[in-house]
């Protein structure tokens, strides 16, 4: 980073002048920067600087050029690859390798994949008959929605924000971003980039702050913002619809999750060993599409517990830098304490711990970190809070079933349906069973392999709306009809 404070970008300028709050490091605490925090004038001057934007310089560009600046955002984050994964890691304490061959590289692809769609996208055309024989041509034409507001998490803070941003400049709208306030460090690096290789002013705005009663409301509930578009928690999908039901705003919400995974007796049991403790404990378990309700066939449940402990006890917990590190810290100590809380409650609700259920100790400063031990319970009923609450930790819970359609009937009762994971050599059994999940996204004999042409999103509370592809040309442009009387 160039700074250590991080500043607010907006119309083309990077802007302080607000109050500061800090940056923590989770890996041993650490402030790593202050952060400047937008209150209601610079959300106002950013909004403002994108509805000029959207008729001047961005509206006047061609497709093709709208989509040529933007591979070269894309390239301009692979030109700075190392500070991106450098801050990271940092904010996020999550290890080199993920950061250096997910989330930025994920960065970088989400611009190229909506610029090369967008200058191939195609429209409607009705040819409609008339009374007096000679027709009508009726077609439809995409227009961008106006100034989105892009509000992002920290668990996979570069990767979500563009994968939200890239088709809304694309599809042609202005957008002022809020990441989360843990993770403000590469979306700033994002607006030097824009800035680099010249996005016009006041098309990408950013503004630094939490929440509540911070840039995050005043953005949702400003009359001039014309669509919000959110990944988080589903409480906080509540609270935005709120805010956005006074202006009557187009939503597009990827929220949490409570994945199951069904593990058939017949499922290859090393891969299936592997792919659960993967989709477990990537990112600490802080991904929203992570496995926390595991399902076992009978026959195979304690052979698979017994190899899913053994895994889960040989993840390298250590330092993000070392490249064998496979677990970093939690993202807060907030979070921690959340995270710890569940571990706790699931002693209350007499569940069997497996491994795990503590804090590991360094004997180090990573003493003062975030940090939780991988965890894997059995035994609570599939109607206690462990079992039915989203903890985003890396945890999960073993329950074992006879049936294909008790399986069903475990993995579906959740308020939620993000995601699940089926793991059977029976191919046939694999698309009869998928096609019950409740779920947005079903992934059978793997987990989180991406095509980002593919519909994304959830069913219940785990979002509102897809993403991905045309669906997220669909929703940050709207077509209006346009009938020429032949
Ligand atoms: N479905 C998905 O694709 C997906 C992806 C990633 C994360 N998630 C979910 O996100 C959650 C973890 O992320 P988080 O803790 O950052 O979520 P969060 O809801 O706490 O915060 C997300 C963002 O919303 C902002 N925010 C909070 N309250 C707000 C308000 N009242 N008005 C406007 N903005 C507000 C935050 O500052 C942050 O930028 C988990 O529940 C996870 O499942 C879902
Ligand atoms: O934490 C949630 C992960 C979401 C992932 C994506 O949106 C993606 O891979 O495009």
């Amino acid at each position: 980073m160039t700074t250590t404070l991080l500043k607010n970008y907006i119309g083309g300028e990077f802007v302080s002048g607000c109050r500061e709050f800090n940056n923590l490091n989770p890996v041993t605490g650490e402030i790593i920067c202050q952060v400047c925090e937008a209150d209601q004038e610079r959300v106002n001057q950013a909004v403002t600087a994108a509805k000029n934007a959207l008729k001047g310089p961005w509206g006047e560009l061609s497709v093709q050029q709208r989509a040529g600046l933007l591979h070269k955002v894309a390239d301009g984050i692979e030109a700075r690859f190392d500070e991106f994964v450098a801050a990271e890691m940092a904010d996020t304490g999550k290890s080199l390798q993920q950061a250096s061959t997910i989330d930025i590289p994920r960065g970088a692809a989400n611009f190229r994949v909506f610029a090369d769609m967008v200058k191939t996208a195609s429209s409607e055309c009705f040819h409609t008959d008339t009374a007096d024989g000679r027709g009508a041509l009726n077609y439809s034409l995409p227009r961008p929605l106006g100034v989105v507001a892009v509000i992002a998490p920290w668990n996979l803070p570069l990767l979500l924000l563009t994968w939200k941003l890239a088709p809304a400049l694309a599809a042609g709208n202005c957008i002022v971003a809020k990441p989360s306030e843990e993770t403000p460090s590469t979306a700033t690096l994002l607006a030097e980039v824009m800035h680099e290789v010249g996005i016009p002013a006041g098309v990408f705005n950013l503004v630094h702050g939490y929440g509540p009663n911070s840039a995050g409301e005043f953005l949702t509930s400003h009359p001039q913002i014309d669509a919000i578009t959110f990944t988080g928690e589903s409480r906080t999908g509540s609270a935005i619809m709120r805010a956005a039901a006074e202006h009557v705003k187009p939503l597009s919400f990827e929220l949490g999750g409570k994945n199951a995974a069904i593990i058939f007796a017949d499922a290859d049991l090393e891969e299936a060993v592997a792919g659960t403790a993967r989709s477990v404990f990537t990112n600490g378990g802080q991904v929203c599409l992570c496995t926390e309700r595991v399902y076992v066939q009978r026959p195979l449940f304690d052979t698979f517990v017994n190899k899913l402990k053994a895994k889960a006890q040989s993840l390298k917990i250590g330092w993000p830098k070392d490249p064998d590190t496979d677990m970093g810290p939690l993202i807060s100590a907030e979070h921690k304490n959340k995270v710890l809380s569940y571990y706790r409650l699931a002693r209350e609700e007499g569940a069997t711990f497996i491994t795990g259920g503590g804090v590991p100790e360094f004997g180090d400063e990573r003493d003062q970190g975030a940090w939780v031990e991988p965890t894997i319970i059995t035994g609570l009923p599939e109607s206690s809070r462990c079992v039915k609450e989203e903890i985003f930790g890396p945890i999960c819970h073993i329950t074992p079933f006879d049936t294909e359609e008790e399986a069903i009937s475990l993995a579906n009762d959740s308020r939620y349906g993000l995601a699940a994971a089926i793991w059977t050599r029976d191919i046939s059994r694999g698309h009869r069973v998928a096609r019950e999940m409740e779920a947005g996204m079903v992934w059978v004999n793997t987990w989180y392999l991406r095509d980002l042409r593919t519909p994304f999103g959830g069913v219940k509370m785990s979002g509102i709306g897809r993403e991905g592809g045309q669906h997220s040309l669909n929703f940050y442009a709207e077509p209006s009809n346009i009938c020429i009387k032949l």
